[in-house]
């Protein structure tokens, strides 16, 4: 009663026939205009609740977030990737103790590991250098597809590795070709077609269809996980934590038995958890960074000048200097808006029996926070629909972030690695604006900005030509 208002859902499908599951979010779009920013679809038997626009989502994430910040369960993404059900890491588990626990404990390690210090800027910038190698080999060549190079996925997962395992591999290496692999094609799946499927009929779930693939890579993914830790645990010295494992298994020494969510299985998870996240995220924006930079040259032009301003007689940029760049921190948030990473968050679910803007919202329903529809939102940008840097610069030219920005999502449950991202972003598009000029290779057509839809977004196959500057 009073729920909110959707499309008419028919039996074992629920709305699925209504939604292109290529990529759905036109037709969220067009069903927002038809019910409003707060309206139900059906996947398959299940209700879930699609938030659409700032006010609503701030509505529901923020000031009512106790209500709205579980995570369902239950769906092919806890069923492939959860080994144990008492264990489920940090992005899948409940809204409860445990969840905070571990992510107060993410948090702190992270800084403790160099986040917001020197030292995870040295490894940001070391393995930078990398990409520096290889885009100096194809001076004067197009690279035909970034992506298929894999560069930006092996340097993400690579400055990842160094806080998890203190670690990086060779490009290569077995271990991070599997990862890198496994991140980028099971992000394609979870929230694609083959995820909606299973989710709406249980029928299915053992037949041999594409989401299996999905099942047996996870499932490779924990032994492999499972031997490094045992490797770590053989050279590991109690109370001089190398790296995030050492640290959580010291938590777990200084914890012993006091019944706190601290155990190997739950380490297993939040490795898989922070690798996963920290991977294909990062590395598909600026897939979709370089894409815009190519294709709006004059942009590209005055980030050049104001970077060659900042760093006149530096060796290197430091992440302090982004407040020097206002235009250059501009174009990275323009470039976060329109990449659209992660158009549909990760799904929340009601913790208990709650309303939003009038309509009455059981416990234990799926809930889509649609930031697609906040960052492209008419009425919050100057340019909604366009690539325009101007949507976060004031009329001084100084840098301005609209509330309407959220990438990261909003509320207790927002992005655990903001800060790691957000200094990746900035410390490696402004070393290879410096040293290098992208240009959108004149065979390549009329770029295609449409994205690959997932739970995260690749921009499409695209060519680069790269010119020492
Ligand atoms: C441009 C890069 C990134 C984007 C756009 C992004 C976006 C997001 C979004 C939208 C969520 C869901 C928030 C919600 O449920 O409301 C999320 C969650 C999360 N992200 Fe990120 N992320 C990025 C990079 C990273 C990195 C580098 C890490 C790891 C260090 C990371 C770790 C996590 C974790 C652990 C969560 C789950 C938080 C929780 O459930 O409490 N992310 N991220």
């Amino acid at each position: 009663k009073n729920f909110p208002p959707g499309p008419r859902p028919i039996p074992i499908f629920g709305n699925l026939l209504e939604l292109n599951l290529e990529n759905p979010l036109a037709d969220l779009e067009r069903l927002a205009k038809r019910y409003g920013n707060v309206y139900s679809i059906f996947i398959g038997p299940r209700p879930a609740v699609v938030i659409n626009g700032l006010q609503a989502l701030k509505e529901a994430l923020v000031n009512k977030a106790a209500d709205f910040s579980g995570r369902p369960q239950d769906q092919m993404v806890n069923h492939a990737v959860q080994v144990k059900a008492d264990a489920p890491g940090v992005i899948l588990a409940g809204y409860n103790p445990a969840w905070r626990e571990q992510r107060r404990f993410g948090l702190m390690t992270l800084r403790n590991f160099g986040l917001g210090k020197q030292s995870m800027e040295e490894r940001i910038l070391g393995e930078i250098e990398r990409i520096l190698k290889i885009l100096e080999q194809s001076i004067g060549t197009s690279i035909t597809d970034p992506l298929k190079s894999l560069m930006f996925h092996n340097a993400a997962s690579n400055i990842i590795c160094q806080v998890l395992f203190a670690k990086r591999f060779d490009y290569d290496d077995e271990f991070m070709k599997f990862f890198v692999s496994l991140f980028h094609e099971t992000s394609k799946i979870i929230n694609g077609r083959w995820g909606l499927i299973y989710d709406s009929i249980p029928m299915v779930r053992n037949l041999p269809l594409p989401f299996q693939k999905a099942f047996k890579m996870f499932k490779i993914s924990h032994e492999r996980r499972m031997e490094m830790l045992a490797e770590n645990k053989k050279s590991r010295v109690p109370g001089k934590p190398r790296h995030f494992i050492d640290s959580y298994l010291d938590e777990m020494d200084k914890r012993g038995d006091d019944g706190s969510s601290f155990s190997e299985d739950q380490l297993c998870a939040f490795l898989l958890d922070l690798h996963f996240a920290g991977t294909d995220t990062t590395a598909n924006t600026l897939l979709a960074a370089f894409l815009y930079l190519m294709n709006y040259p004059h942009v590209q032009e005055r980030c050049q000048q104001e970077i060659d301003k900042v760093l006149d007689g530096k060796d290197q940029v430091s992440f302090e200097d982004r407040h020097m760049m206002p235009y250059v921190q501009a174009v990275i948030h323009e470039s976060q808006r329109m990449a659209n990473t992660v158009p549909l968050s990760v799904f929340h679910c009601t913790t208990k029996d709650t309303e939003l803007m009038g309509y009455s919202i059981p416990r234990g329903t799926t809930i889509i926070p649609n930031l697609t529809s906040v960052l492209y939102e008419e009425g919050q940008w100057k340019s909604a629909h366009e690539f325009n840097p101007e949507n976060f610069l004031d009329e001084k030219g100084e840098f301005v972030k609209p509330e309407a920005f959220m990438p990261f999502s909003t509320g207790p449950r927002m992005c655990l690695g903001e800060g790691l991202a957000r200094m990746e972003l900035f410390l490696i598009l402004v070393t290879l604006l410096r040293r290098f000029k992208f240009i959108w290779p004149e065979d390549a057509g009329e770029p295609d900005f449409t994205p690959v839809y997932g739970t995260t977004q690749t921009p499409k196959p695209y060519s680069m030509k790269v010119q020492l500057r």
